[in-house]
């Protein structure tokens, strides 16, 4: 018998370019990827209107040597996208063609210094690709939240963004004894149940963290007291789990450290040992307690 073939259908634009076919569930935000230099694989989704720099604060913030401090603005205009150059250094160029004002079309190359970015659009399959190699590539497998890379870098990047920003440390009290106790797929039930704690009460912009083991953090652009508010909310969460195995009640409970940004830091990390500092003495003081920086 012959075999049963499916025809195919290969779908092209008005530049005979070829589209990949559209799945009802796509529709991605527009983004630029960048496909060759500095800072590969990198993906911004791109809002309305963006600044594309050196300078900390712009909204595609490129801190490479060969991007201007303000190199040039991507904007919406007449249902697609249009660039500027700012003045730029070395000037822009889409598609290797220097640019001064210029419509973006989908699948063109944006140079930037060193770096070339792609637009993709919201149905492109690349897009999808990337998104998907961007997620596997910064969530923690276990927790499904942001992994330690992840979190790192979006610390940094936050840093240069927002002058409110705070952080809270925190590490699930005694979690060898629970391993210990109940074994270790047991505790993997617990690290994954204070995931979905942090997820649940960390909704965006906020971003939740499992940096390693049983130490988590959160990162968020809030004062102070919003921070040791919210970090008290996920401790009372995390003590009212109701967690058991085989019948056994798992009790659980995490000691927290807050610290915000203050004017003499010079990077996130400095945030961060405070964080830290603070979660060793909530430690150290009897632990299921939150302390904010000293
Ligand atoms: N189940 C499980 N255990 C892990 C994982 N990663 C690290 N651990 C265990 O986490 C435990 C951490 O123990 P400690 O650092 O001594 O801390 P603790 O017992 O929580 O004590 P305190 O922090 O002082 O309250 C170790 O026994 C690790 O083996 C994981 O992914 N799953």
């Amino acid at each position: 018998m012959e075999p049963k073939t499916v025809p195919s259908r290969i779908l092209t634009d008005h530049t005979m370019r070829v589209q990949a076919p559209t799945l009802a569930a796509e529709n991605r935000p527009w983004c630029l990827v960048v496909v060759a230099g500095p800072m590969v694989g990198s993906r911004f989704e791109l809002a309305d209107a963006v600044t594309i720099g050196r300078e900390a604060g712009t909204e595609i913030h490129l801190p490479e040597p060969s991007v201007s401090r303000r190199h040039c603005h991507v904007f919406r205009k007449r249902g697609g996208f249009w660039v500027n150059d700012l003045g730029a250094t070395n000037p822009v160029r889409i598609n290797g063609m220097q640019v001064k004002s210029s419509p973006l079309l989908e699948g063109d190359v944006l140079i930037v210094g060193d770096l070339m970015l792609k637009l993709l659009g919201p149905n492109s399959a690349e897009n999808a690709m990337v998104a998907a190699l961007h997620d596997q590539a910064s969530k923690d497998v276990l927790t499904g939240i942001a992994n330690r890379r992840h979190f790192r870098a979006e610390m940094e990047r936050a840093f240069t963004q927002h002058s409110d920003l705070a952080l809270i440390a925190l590490d699930v009290d005694h979690f060898k004894s629970i391993n210990d106790r109940f074994g270790h797929p047991a505790g993997d039930k617990v690290l994954t149940a204070v995931g979905a704690t942090l997820r649940r009460h960390c909704p965006p912009p906020a971003l939740p963290g499992r940096i390693g083991g049983e130490e988590f953090a959160v990162l968020l652009a809030a004062n102070h007291a919003e921070a040791c508010a919210l970090a008290e909310q996920l401790r009372a969460a995390i003590e009212a789990l109701q967690l058991e195995d085989e019948g056994r009640e798992i009790r659980v409970t995490a000691s927290f450290g807050v610290a915000s940004r203050r004017p003499v830091d010079a990077d996130a990390d400095a945030i961060y040992a405070r964080a830290d500092a603070a979660l060793y003495e909530a430690k150290r003081s009897g632990r299921n307690r939150v302390l904010g920086e000293a």
